[in-house]
């Protein structure tokens, strides 16, 4: 599944991460990905403590949202890397890694997440094209949204023709690795939301029964 989150970030936010980007220096995406052909995008340092600072933004935000916590149940998010891709630069199709050499400890990457860091308008191409069996949806979002998806799909950003692309991008390895199970667990919740106000106690209960259950079941905690 592919999640918008439309509402990520505040416009003081967005601002705050925007003028961080204009202050710091690029340097090669392959600084962190040495051995691809096909990352041709630039990103900022992330040793500093001010990127560090700004990127706490972002992690606080993804945990902090419902939307987020309902479909993909994030157990780590690491500090996000801010991306820039300016007329020529893309990403070309990919897999993200499976295991993230984070710290303390690895990761498993779970989802990937892309949070859009200025408006459509300020660039032509760029768009963010995820691989779903005969379909590939381009995705564009708003400034201080962003799109969560499974990160085992072949993905790409599409060539920037002119302005400027930035993203602050991240992986969440989540609780319940499962996403099928995700599926089940996203949708039995809405369906909690939806039947509660007609339900009485008895189907109440029962609903909480089998959510918990599932959880228990799946859930790596
Ligand atoms: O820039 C993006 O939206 C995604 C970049 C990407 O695919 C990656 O960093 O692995
Ligand atoms: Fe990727």
């Amino acid at each position: 599944m592919i999640h918008l989150i439309p509402d990520l970030l505040s416009a003081e936010q967005v601002t705050l991460l925007r003028e961080l980007a204009a202050n710091k220096e690029f340097v090669d995406g392959r600084a962190t990905n040495a051995q691809s052909r096909v990352k041709h995008n630039q990103q900022i340092d992330q040793q500093d403590k001010e990127v560090e600072a700004a990127g706490d933004v972002v992690v606080r935000a993804l945990f902090g949202h419902p939307l987020v916590q309902r479909t993909a149940f994030p157990r780590t998010i690491p500090a996000p890397t801010i991306a820039r891709y300016v007329p020529g630069m893309h990403y070309g199709p990919h897999l993200d890694e499976a295991v993230l050499q984070t710290r303390p400890q690895p990761m498993r990457s779970d989802m990937s997440c892309s949070v859009f860091l200025n408006e459509p308008e300020e660039y032509e191409g760029g768009e963010l094209e995820i691989w779903l069996g005969s379909e590939r949806p381009r995705i564009k979002g708003r400034a201080g949204s962003a799109v969560i998806y499974p990160t085992g799909v072949i993905h790409q950003v599409l060539p920037v023709t002119a302005g400027q692309r930035l993203v602050a991008v991240t992986w969440m390895q989540s609780r319940i690795p499962s996403a099928q199970h995700r599926h089940i667990l996203f949708h039995h919740l809405e369906l909690m939301h939806r039947l509660g106000p007609k339900c009485d106690e008895g189907d109440k209960l029962l609903l909480e029964s089998v959510r918990t259950n599932l959880m228990r079941l799946w859930v790596d905690p």
